[in-house]
């Protein structure tokens, strides 16, 4: 296939016209079009399971069509088994590092491509190579780094840059926000808009819509595997994006928690944090009562993560204490804070949350296996009667509880894990960016179910990026550089809290 026709208003970037795709009885998609124009950057938003991963996955060569057909600049897609000229066409930024980790960024971005004779030219072209491709876009990334230590926002620049050098000028970014703080999300937006100007154009999926609104110039919606709308961004309220994607009207209400009761003065104490330290935090004290909600805000950079992931014992730490009623924990022993009736949603789903291959009944049970039969055998009947009950409380878009959890969108994965982490009816739950990758409805629900686990007298530690996730909170926490500088009692407004986060002055 040939280079695309840039700059040409007439011709579609990607046509995708009455596009069907079946999976056993699910319709993942169904007579769904999708048309983007050069230089634009086209939003493709809906709820979890509305089938946005499915269609990059056949507008990017992974999966075909069951029904209906692609154009790519005016001209059919390749077949799938022509996956260079693909390449040429069409590349997809995933939330997972699709790098070789071991290699460097200069090996990544010409793997399989090296030229030159000998092996010591190859390498040092191959290097002066990555380093033009990069300098050319403006990524300053030292092109010998290991990938695997690049930052996130790092590495999905170096696979823009990879998907340019193969001459692709349209790009799918699938959640690129997800694991960014504000200010590298900042960056990535800057980047698109010099990258639009310079001729690429972008399909962006979001679960945050206020990013549509900023970066988009066209939004397409999706819901329950079909089109339903595509216009300008500027035509589209945001009321009336959510009711396209929900198919109802009303817009979303989570609850804040200055609106509820206050805590009552004699309520238990659960968590008590003293003088933590360890990798990237110092000196962090807290405490949180039964029916209390702390939330940890901060960057990236400011060890809310660690704080919570030393809490649930993924990581030891160097000094302090965590005490769980009263009783010390064993640091950096998960399976001991499962024991002391800690449930957790740890921050990557896929390498600490799920067991893929597994049921949704076999994961959401997984916490508690041991408490539902002899042996950590329990029957059948009963897990799956539980797995049930989730897909209901957790509103998970699934065919059935036994459907392995592999099959589930994004979104929809991130609920298992949540189900699982309250399946053992814990003492204190530890969220980790817990609605990540879930739909705003969703979102809604979600954050429903940990007040309602709260007012049921469960300690609650939320570690987020957004405030959505934090205003169930009675009080947040803000970290930076590894310690706790500001406390805000709900009701905090947006701009303080952010104004703390990012250490500016209001
Ligand atoms: N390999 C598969 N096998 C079976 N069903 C699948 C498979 N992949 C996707 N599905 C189903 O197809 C539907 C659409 O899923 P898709 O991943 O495209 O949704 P999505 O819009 O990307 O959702 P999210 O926002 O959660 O990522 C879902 O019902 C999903 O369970």
């Amino acid at each position: 296939m040939s280079a695309l026709p840039a700059g040409s208003a007439a011709v579609p970037v990607v046509s995708a016209q009455g596009v069907g795709k079946r999976y056993g009885p699910t319709v993942a998609l169904s007579d769904v079009s999708l048309t983007v124009r050069p230089g634009e950057s086209h939003a493709l938003v809906g709820r979890n399971g509305a089938g946005k991963s499915t269609l990059v996955s056949i507008l990017t060569g992974l999966s075909k069509t069951d029904t209906g057909h692609v154009e790519f600049g005016g001209v059919p897609a390749p077949p799938l088994s022509k996956q260079d000229d693909w390449k040429r066409a069409v590349a997809c930024v995933y939330q997972h590092a699709m790098v070789v980790p071991q290699l460097t960024v200069a090996e990544n971005l010409f793997l399989n491509r090296q030229s030159g004779k000998g092996f010591a030219i190859g390498w040092q072209r191959l290097r002066r190579q990555a380093r033009d491709l990069l300098d050319s876009w403006d990524v300053g990334v030292d092109v010998d780094t290991p990938a695997g230590e690049l930052s996130v926002e790092d590495r999905q620049f170096v696979e823009i840059a990879r998907a340019l050098s193969y001459g692709a000028r349209f790009i799918v970014l699938d959640e690129p926000t997800a694991q960014l703080d504000s200010q590298a999300i900042d960056r990535l937006f800057a980047r698109m808009r010099q990258m639009q100007a310079n001729g690429v154009t972008f399909l962006f999926i979001s679960h945050h819509l206020h990013e549509v609104y900023e970066v988009c110039q066209a939004v397409t919606v999706l819901r329950d595997a079909k089109h339903i709308l595509t216009a300008p961004v500027s035509e589209v309220g945001r009321a009336e994006l959510i009711d396209a994607m929900t198919g109802e009207q009303g817009g979303l209400s989570v609850r804040d928690a200055s609106t509820r009761e206050a805590l009552a003065e004699d309520a238990a104490e659960v968590l008590a944090v003293d003088g933590l330290s360890g990798d990237g935090f110092a000196d962090v004290t807290f405490r949180i009562h039964r029916g209390e909600v702390i939330g940890l805000a901060g960057s990236n950079a400011s060890g809310k993560h660690q704080v919570a992931e030393t809490v649930y014992g993924l990581r030891p730490p160097s000094s302090g204490t965590v005490r769980v009623d009263g009783k010390p924990l064993k640091p950096g022993d998960i399976p001991a804070a499962i024991r002391a009736g800690i449930g957790c949603v740890p921050r990557d789903r896929h390498h600490e949350g799920l067991v893929l291959e597994h049921s949704i009944a076999d994961n959401a049970t997984l916490s508690i296996l041991d408490r539902m039969g002899k042996g950590g055998l329990a029957a059948p009947g009963a897990r799956y009667g539980r797995a049930v009950r989730a897909l209901r409380d957790y509103d998970i878009v699934a065919a059935d509880a036994d459907q392995p959890v592999s099959d589930l969108s994004g979104g929809n994965q991130q609920k298992v894990v949540l189900a699982r982490a309250l399946a053992g009816d814990p003492r204190l739950v530890v969220l980790i960016n817990p609605t990540a990758g879930v739909d705003v409805k969703s979102k809604e629900a979600l954050l429903a179910v940990v007040d309602r686990v709260r007012a049921e007298g469960k300690a609650v530690l939320i570690v987020s990026d957004e405030l959505d996730d934090l205003r169930l909170s009675d009080r947040v926490l803000v970290l930076r550089a590894g310690a706790v500088v500001a406390e805000h009692r709900a009701g905090w407004s947006d701009g303080d809290l952010v104004a703390d986060i990012e250490g500016v002055e209001r």
